[in-house]
């Protein structure tokens, strides 16, 4: 056991699929994968292995922002010997022209996280980028299955409730997609700790139009995300 995740050595699979919401890692295991069990309740945050087409995967809550997803990243990666992460999760479209439900790749993230300042001492603004080989294969996976997948980047906020939109006017006008709250955390830690990672997204609500989905609709209905994130971690 890791002091956030109650598995025993052996217990998660090196690929992991890791959703936001932990209720969406319970639906993404009795969804799609054989033989589910789940290793790990502590804190709610559950995590169950299985296996998609004879490939053992797992699927991990990581809750909301970057410090709980950095958690469990950092204990995925160095406690359990995790190799490939992919983050499956819900995102505020800012490019006027995605709409509810478009799935998108996150090259890179922009943050207005402290976290990478106190790491790198103020001195360095690091771009924390997907891993190149999980990207080309979600995009070629996304072309097989006929999914219109946009790839571009996001901005990793911390603040799902911002003061300043004006900021994310300016990102979109320099081309960031869409915003969520733990990519940049997950590209840094699988970058320090050698592992591979991707975020894959879809747009639950619209920040400009203030079009949105439904809280059950998060948990329970972006399929075409998680069968892009499932094909593509075991390829
Ligand atoms: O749907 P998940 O994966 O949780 O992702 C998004 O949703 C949460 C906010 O509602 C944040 O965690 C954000 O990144
Ligand atoms: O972080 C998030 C996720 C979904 N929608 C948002 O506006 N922000």
């Amino acid at each position: 056991m890791s002091v956030h995740i109650g598995a025993k050595p052996g217990e998660i699979a090196e690929r992991v699929l890791m959703p936001g919401d932990p209720l969406r890692a319970k639906w993404i295991a009795e969804t799609y994968l054989e033989d589910a069990t789940c290793y790990s309740t502590v804190r709610g945050m559950l995590g169950f292995t299985g296996r998609w087409n004879g490939v053992e995967v797992s699927v991990q809550g990581s809750g909301m922002g970057m410090p709980s997803a950095s958690i469990y990243a950092h204990e995925l990666i160095n406690e359990y010997g995790v190799r490939s992460l992919i983050r499956v999760g819900s995102c505020g479209a800012l490019s006027p022209d995605l709409k509810l439900r478009d799935v998108l790749a996150a090259n890179g993230a922009s943050t207005d996280s402290n976290m990478n300042r106190v790491r790198f001492d103020g001195l360095i603004d690091y771009a924390p980028v997907a891993d190149f080989g999980l990207l080309r294969t979600s995009v070629e996976v996304a072309e097989r299955r006929g999914v219109p997948m946009r790839v571009g980047p996001v901005l990793a906020a911390d603040a799902f409730y911002t003061d300043r939109p004006d900021l994310y006017d300016v990102l979109a006008d320099y081309g960031v997609l869409a915003v969520e709250m733990e990519s940049a955390a997950l590209y840094t830690i699988a970058a320090r700790f050698r592992a591979r990672a991707l975020t894959v997204l879809t747009v639950s609500d619209h920040i400009k139009t203030g079009e949105k989905t439904s809280s059950a609709d998060r948990e329970q209905t972006f399929s075409q995300m998680v069968e892009i994130a499932l094909d593509t971690i075991i390829a």
